[in-house]
């Protein structure tokens, strides 16, 4: 028997639109973002998805995001659950700057290894600094610790992947049609996680906004194969346009 995992990155943002690193930066759907949502939950419906539960983090771009994809879909009645260990990966200093002058200034190397290295974090934020987490009303419950001042890949995976095994892995044992809405780093460490995907393979890894990645799982919830759904072709293209991002 297997069963399907859906991953899906939110749609298009102000930030990306704009370019610029974000992170934690809690910025909404432009209005592509929110057709590119739309969509999603299109594609979903006619292809039979019936959700159980659906994750996602605690920011807006995410959180719309699952919202049009359920409303697409008409199942906005399912239980949604919201958790900061989904966020995106902490962008430290860089965040708010615009990639491609931040490859112009450091070279497109350095800004790959900011990117996409799997254990080098960006430059770390000051605590101090106005868009430091801990500010915000959202994150109050948290320790210092667990408010990140820049993460790598690595620690996104620390963070995300205890979590995804105490309560995301449950419900998909449990015969749960899961939906994960979430960011394009914190996606990509659960995709090494599930997959096994190795430190340097998973830097050639882009996820585009808005197109549902559907995982097929065996009895042991381990990967026997996963696609993108809709046009093959328009995913490959919209991933190689992430990976560009960050070139001068
Ligand atoms: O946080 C961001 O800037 C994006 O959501 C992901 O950015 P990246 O593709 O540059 O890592």
């Amino acid at each position: 028997m297997s069963t399907k995992l859906v991953l899906v990155r939110h749609g298009q943002s102000v930030w990306n639109k704009e370019n610029r690193f974000t992170g934690w930066k809690d910025v909404d759907l432009t209005d592509q973002g929110r057709e590119e949502a739309r969509k999603a939950g299109v594609l979903l419906k006619e292809a039979g998805f019936e959700f159980d539960v659906a994750y996602t983090s605690v920011l807006k771009r995410a959180i719309r995001t699952l919202w049009t994809i359920l409303d697409n879909m008409d199942q906005m009645w399912i239980p949604v659950i919201r958790d900061y260990r989904l966020n995106e990966r902490h962008y430290g200093a860089l965040q708010g700057l615009n990639k491609a002058e931040t490859a112009e200034k450091y070279g497109d190397e350095q800004v790959l290894i900011w990117r996409r290295s799997y254990d080098t974090p960006p430059p770390k934020m000051d605590r101090d600094d106005e868009r430091y987490a801990g500010n915000f009303r959202v994150y109050k419950g948290l320790t210092e610790q667990e408010i990140p001042l820049s993460e790598s890949l690595k620690d996104t995976v620390e963070r995300f992947v205890p979590y995804f095994e105490s309560d995301i892995k449950p419900q998909i044992a449990a015969g749960k049609q899961v939906l994960i809405c979430a960011h394009g780093n914190s996606l990509r460490a659960l995709v090494k996680y599930l997959g096994d995907i190795s430190d340097e393979e998973i830097l050639k890894l882009n996820i585009p906004t808005g197109i549902p990645m559907v995982y097929e799982l065996d009895d042991n919830l381990k990967p026997i194969k996963n696609y993108y759904l809709g046009d093959a072709e328009e995913a490959a293209k919209a991933a190689e346009a992430v990976a560009n991002q960050g070139k001068a």
